[in-house]
């Protein structure tokens, strides 16, 4: 039944264009009441106009994201209310921007989902429902090169979504994140044109309906990426992680040495939320462990010049000591002039060398100053914030939003910014930003802090990939902290987790040089314990493309997208690597193919991968002895041509004929420039798999195995398989490849994926001796329309206009008819062969002479077809196995 949104409203920001209003134009169609909202007044007053012209009701908003009251209002006047807010806004990229407004865009994108999340709130929390969905982006999630602060924010969107939806559960309000892939800069570079024009928005609103609706999945909290049809679940995984004894040997040597235990994914959790248990336990189990082992030689900084931000107290201040403790001169920054010097002092008596930066975090330039004049350089920075304003969503203020936002981004932003051109010429740098569990799992209370810490982790992923080439290594300790422990009046509860010595020893292994390597990862670290965190991503589900994608399409594949227990999950770790999942899937078998719709000519290649209805094909032996007849069998050999002979059967190569139907059901006509007098049989495989029965039923499947581009022609490739139906036994299995002369430069792929038939792909090359075994037969000059009382009507093969229009002065003999003649020399000549393949390399007329030359090497007849009268090779790259393995067991020796 269709999805209804009927008494909703939705806001969609952005919406004037793109994602925001193919959002729009799909829950108008489902009977919502839309808010355009769009600061270009043009653009929204177009869509709605669109709207109202189906029927719809809408209304523009062309107020700032920013200022969500009045988008909110506007919706609660014209309509009574807010149910779905879509926080769809995004940004527009200018060239040349300077880094004040760059800065400034970027955190719009998170002020403005927070602003209209705020807005919407309280009337969410009144109606006891609401549904938010935030746009994130595969860039955010995995970091990509020149996208910093867009990372930064995008990510930041994903710790929000995560404590929405921890927060609103208790008023029935719902939150989720895509992350849409669609057409881009990003994308242009590694995808043809074809599938850029398959990255419809169109191809995405579906997803936010069924997550949006009251009656559609379970989705809170949950993350989704989406694009071109495709849809997949990310969610973290997180390695079981090491607990270390808390004492002195809680070294970064420590760390060093059992590095490979904490990134070993063997057993792996998915926690969807802090759990303070857990972290007791890790907790217990640190304490009950014993001494932990170094590596060698020491892990120390000596010459190594340190920056640690917000380093006055707490973490920070943990991180300096120690720093300072393992020989590093140490830049000790805060603002706290009497924390800075207590902690400079603190490392200057114990033999170590520290000065004191008394500045704000955000002040770069003028800590990575005091770093050069004091040391004369500088090669690790550790970037860390206090900052910290818990308040339930409802009461959470702008400011302490911004204050909470403003710093922990912008803090890491300015330093990593101010030592960047230094680790880029010095060809070194280790940077470790510093970020929570929270902003990784999300908490109550702690929507600015979670956003915040969350951003650190996509900006994080981007300096890793921007540093690759420097040397620059860059990665994000997340400290985890019991969420209990962070509400102020009870941080003793729990404060031995949170003890800041307890973290230390992973940043410092991560900043030192024997990490030569590990770069943009995610660790978690409490009280002892260490473990990787990184993202896993469903197999997910591609929708073919030749249909619109409906929200019931997307909820009927909700199992398979969410399912990371199959087998076919992955973990992608770059923009790159997420984007070539998808290609793969579009080339990928699709399991289930029943939105596939052949006849729709809006079709993009790389997704079409159609499975056929099963085709039923049943025979008399009269239909047998055409066969045998039709490929040149004769009345002397009775077992091929009488059926009461006793030894009565089919040729092996009948093996293609029950196929041929269910094979050519496809229409081909979605192909550039399609033109059947154009299409030749390219290739053929086939395997017989049990003794061909002489009369009965038997029903084929088929499906499109590959499109490839050969640039003036495309190649389509497919396989059938044919089943007896009453014993489900595999009698056939066919891959055919046709070839289309002028359907090709649709830029899709050249040469297809490595199959998992040999014979298909083998080269069959004759070996240099003489031929063991050569057949000649003429065919007769009504051949093809012989052939043809198979099953194959192809005009081409009867009908001189036709052949004409494909370039040939006469019509030409079935590739499948030269097949067959082949496969009867060879089974004549050696025996029952279990499979055959070979490659139509030049055109037959009938009435030519065929020359069949043979090879036995081994269990296996290598072959090749000559056409007498012109020389001409036409079928190349053939062999066929035998069943039996020598000549002495010919079948009916005595009767052919
Ligand atoms: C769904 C509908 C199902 C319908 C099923 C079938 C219906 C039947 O009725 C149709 C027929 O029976 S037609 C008759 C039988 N076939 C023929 O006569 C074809 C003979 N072959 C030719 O003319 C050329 O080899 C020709 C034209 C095929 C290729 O020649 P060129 O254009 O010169 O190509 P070339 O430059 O050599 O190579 C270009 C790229 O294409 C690959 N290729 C070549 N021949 C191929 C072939 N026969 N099959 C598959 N791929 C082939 C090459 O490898 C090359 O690829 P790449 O550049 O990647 O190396």
């Amino acid at each position: 039944m269709a999805l209804s949104f009927k008494g909703h409203t939705v806001v969609v920001t952005g919406a004037g264009g793109g994602l925001g209003k193919a959002y729009s134009l799909l829950f108008a169609s489902r009977g919502a009441n839309v808010v355009v909202n769009d600061v270009s007044e043009a653009a929204a007053s177009k869509v709605v106009d669109e709207i109202r012209r189906m029927g719809g009701s809408a209304v523009t908003s062309v107020a700032s994201v920013t200022d969500g009251e009045l988008i909110i209002k506007t919706a609660v006047e014209h309509f009574g209310t807010v149910t779905i807010l879509i926080n769809n806004a995004g940004i527009l990229r200018f060239k040349n921007m300077s880094d004040k407004e760059w800065d400034f865009v970027q955190l719009v994108h998170l002020k403005g989902a927070f602003s209209c999340t705020k807005a919407a709130w309280p009337v969410f929390v009144k109606q006891k429902f609401g549904r938010i969905i935030n746009t994130a982006s595969a860039a955010g999630l995995y970091g990509n090169n020149g996208q910093a602060n867009y990372s930064a924010a995008k990510m930041g969107l994903v710790g929000f979504t995560k404590t929405l939806a921890l927060e609103g559960e208790k008023y029935g309000i719902k939150a989720s994140v895509i992350a849409p892939m669609a057409a881009s800069a990003m994308t242009e570079t590694v995808m043809p044109p074809d599938m850029l024009a398959g990255l419809k928005p169109e191809f995405v609103a579906p997803l936010v309906a069924a997550l949006a609706h009251p009656d559609g999945p379970e989705a809170n909290g949950r993350l989704f990426e989406v694009g071109a049809g495709f849809v997949a679940e990310v969610r973290w995984e997180r390695s079981h992680g090491v607990h270390f004894r808390l004492d002195e040997t809680f070294t970064p040597s420590a760390i060093a040495a059992q590095w490979d235990k904490i990134t070993d994914f063997e057993n792996p959790e998915h926690p969807m939320r802090i759990s303070d248990t857990d972290l007791k336990r890790a907790l217990d189990l640190s304490k009950a462990s014993s001494p932990n082992p170094q590596s060698s030689p020491e892990i120390r900084f000596d010459g190594k010049t340190v920056i640690v931000t917000a380093a006055g107290a707490g973490l920070g201040s943990a991180y300096a000591l120690m720093f300072g403790k393992l020989g590093a001169n140490v830049v000790v920054n805060d603002t706290d002039e009497a924390n800075v010097n207590a902690v400079v002092s603190e490392i200057n008596k114990a033999g170590g060398k520290a000065v004191p930066s008394i500045t704000s975090t955000e002040d770069g330039e003028g800590i990575v100053k005091t770093a050069l004049d004091a040391f004369g350089g500088v090669h690790v920075l550790v970037t860390n914030a206090r900052v910290l304003r818990s308040k339930p969503f409802g009461e959470m203020s702008e400011a302490d939003w911004d204050e909470v936002v403003d710093v922990n981004i912008r803090g890491s932003f300015r330093c990593a910014k101010a030592v960047w051109p230094i680790f880029q010429k010095q060809k070194y740098g280790r940077i470790i930003t510093t970020a929570s569990n929270i902003g990784i799992y999300g908490a109550p209370s702690l929507a600015n802090y979670s956003t915040a810490k969350a951003a650190i982790i996509g900006f994080t992923k981007t300096l890793a990939i921007e540093g690759a080439r420097s040397n620059i290594l860059a990665n994000v300790v997340a400290s985890t902290a019991p969420i209990r422990a962070r509400s102020p009046n009870s941080q003793e509860d729990l404060a031995d987790i949170f003890k800041s010595d307890y973290l230390a020893p992973v940043l410092g292994y991560l900043a030192s040089e024997a990490n030569e390597e590990t770069t943009g990862s995610l660790l978690e670290v409490a009280g002892g314990w260490a473990a990787q965190t990184r993202w896993q991503r469903a197999g997910g589900f591609g929708f073919p493309h030749k249909k619109p994608l409906t929200p019931e399409a997307v909820i009927s594949k909700w199992n398979k997208f969410t399912n990371f227990d199959d087998g076919r999950a992955t973990n992608p770790a770059s923009t790159h690597e997420a984007l070539q999942q998808i290609i793969e899937n579009f080339e990928n078998e699709n399991e289930e193919e029943e939105y596939a719709d052949p006849d729709d000519p809006d079709v993009v290649v790389e997704a079409k991968k159609i499975r056929g209805d099963p085709e039923e094909y049943s025979y008399e032996e009269k239909d047998v002895i055409l066969y045998n007849l039709s490929v040149g069998a004769t009345e002397k050999e009775l077992p091929l041509t009488y059926e009461g002979d006793s030894d009565f059967r089919a040729l092996p190569t009948f093996g293609v004929i029950p196929a041929f139907a269910s094979a050519s059901a496809f229409s081909l006509d979605w192909l550039p420039n399609y033109n059947p007098a154009k299409l030749l049989h390219g290739e053929q495989y086939l395997a017989i798999k049990a003794p061909i029965p002489t009369s009965g039923t038997l029903v084929t499947t088929t499906r499109v195995l590959e499109v490839l581009d050969k640039g003036k022609a495309a190649s389509v490739r497919t396989i059938s398989e044919t089943k007896d139906p009453s014993t489900g036994e595999i009698i056939f299995e066919n891959v055919m490849t046709v070839f289309v002369r002028g359907s090709g430069g649709f830029g899709g792929k050249k040469t297809g994926n490595e199959l998992d038939f040999g014979p298909i792909t083998a080269a069959n090359e004759p070996p240099q001796r003489k031929p063991d075994a050569v057949a000649v037969e003429k065919t007769n000059a009504s051949q093809a329309a012989l052939y043809r009382l198979n099953g194959d009507l192809n005009p081409l093969h009867i009908l001189p206009e036709f052949a004409a229009i494909g370039g040939y002065s006469t019509p030409i003999l079935h590739g499948l008819c030269s097949f067959g003649i082949a496969g009867k020399h060879v089974f004549k000549t050696f025996g029952e062969i279990k499979d055959i393949k070979a490659r139509f390399a030049g055109v037959v007329y009938p009435g030519e002479t065929l020359v069949t030359e043979m090879w036995k090497e081994n269990d296996k007849v290598i072959f090749n077809v000559k056409v007498k009268e012109r020389e001409s090779v036409v079928l190349a790259a053939a062999g066929a196995t035998l069943l039996q393995g020598t000549s002495e067991s010919l079948p009916l020796k005595s009767k052919l």
